[in-house]
């Protein structure tokens, strides 16, 4: 594989918050994406939801379909989503499984478990996960407010995160499909569409970013995994809020001949948080591009284009 794109490490521990903020900056105007490391989720927690996780993949279909997803939570079954339909008609070549919020009760209740029976240590795994990417997210957000000369706790308030609409999302990309005509990704060119996103893979390669979306032909650049490090990146809420000075960028996963399994948690706001301009990244000369939009309708939307339904 060719030289991948090179990204700043953000240490998440660093006690110099201010470079790491002043490094954070400058790669979210620059690209959007930056690693992450020493962000208090463990290796071997790691481990062990890539292996619940291939657990889950591995049962029958008609075992996984019992789970299939509603209100955004449980199991989406191969070529259901298509992240990009204007490039294939064809979805996706991956299947997943999404997790939402658990604190608040009445949205836990909407999560759906594989049975204890089947699978014991799922649940308080992907539990365990959850809570720990949580607050590494809360953290990182922290430093993209600093990094917006921002209060530290801008986000944590403006976007209500005691009831954030984080979704957890188990990504499992099979290794052989079978010839076809039509190129058939495992997910197709997208911005991801909330605040940010931490990505974790098992390090099957795959995973490309176009810097230029505007230009043609897209030229993509690899990304390349590093152990026990997070992806992290800027998604389109947040690109609104900095009025494009932050980017959310395109990205895809191509086949890579091998099985891959990724863990992608999207931080989202609390969905009655209206999403606009900041102060600091308009004028005169800069208006805002977007109007102002509150966060829950702007994500239904954004589900509604890719899966042909909001639910
Ligand atoms: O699996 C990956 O590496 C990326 C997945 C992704 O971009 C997404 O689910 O939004
Ligand atoms: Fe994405």
């Amino acid at each position: 594989m060719a030289e991948g794109l090179k990204l700043p490490i953000i240490d998440l521990s660093s006690p110099d918050r201010t470079s790491s903020a002043s490094s954070i900056r400058q790669a979210c105007i620059d690209c959007g994406f930056f690693y992450l490391v020493n962000h208090g989720v463990e290796d071997e927690l790691l481990g062990q939801v890539f292996d619940q996780s291939s657990k889950f993949f591995s049962l029958p279909l008609e075992v996984k379909s019992k789970l299939t997803r509603k209100q955004n939570r449980g199991y989406t079954a191969l070529f259901a989503e298509n992240l990009d339909p204007s490039a294939s008609s064809k979805g996706d070549s991956k299947e997943s499984f999404y997790i939402g919020p658990l604190e608040d009760a009445t949205q836990n209740k909407l999560n759906q478990w594989p049975s204890e029976d089947i699978l014991p240590s799922w649940r308080p795994t992907m539990e365990s996960y959850y809570k720990k990417v949580l607050s590494a997210g809360k953290r990182v957000l922290s430093l993209i407010a600093l990094a917006l000369n921002l209060d530290e706790d801008f986000f944590e308030k403006v976007g209500d995160l005691n009831k954030h609409t984080a979704v957890l999302r188990l990504l499992h990309y099979p290794g052989q499909l079978g010839s076809s005509d039509e190129e058939v990704l495992g997910a197709s060119a997208h911005s991801d569409y909330g605040m940010i996103t931490l990505l974790a893979s098992n390090g099957v390669p795959g995973l490309q970013v176009c810097r230029e979306k505007s230009k043609q032909p897209r030229v993509w650049e690899d990304v390349l995994h590093i152990d026990g490090a997070f992806i992290v990146n800027i998604g389109d809420l947040m690109e609104r809020w900095t009025n494009c000075l932050f980017q959310s960028t395109v990205h895809r996963v191509i086949p890579a001949g091998q099985e891959r399994y990724s863990v992608v948690f999207f931080l989202e706001p609390n969905e009655e948080t209206l999403v606009e301009c900041l102060a600091s990244c308009c004028n005169e000369s800069l208006p805002p591009r977007f109007p102002p939009i509150r966060s829950g309708d702007y994500l239904k939307e954004r589900f509604r284009l890719t899966y042909g339904s909001s639910e």
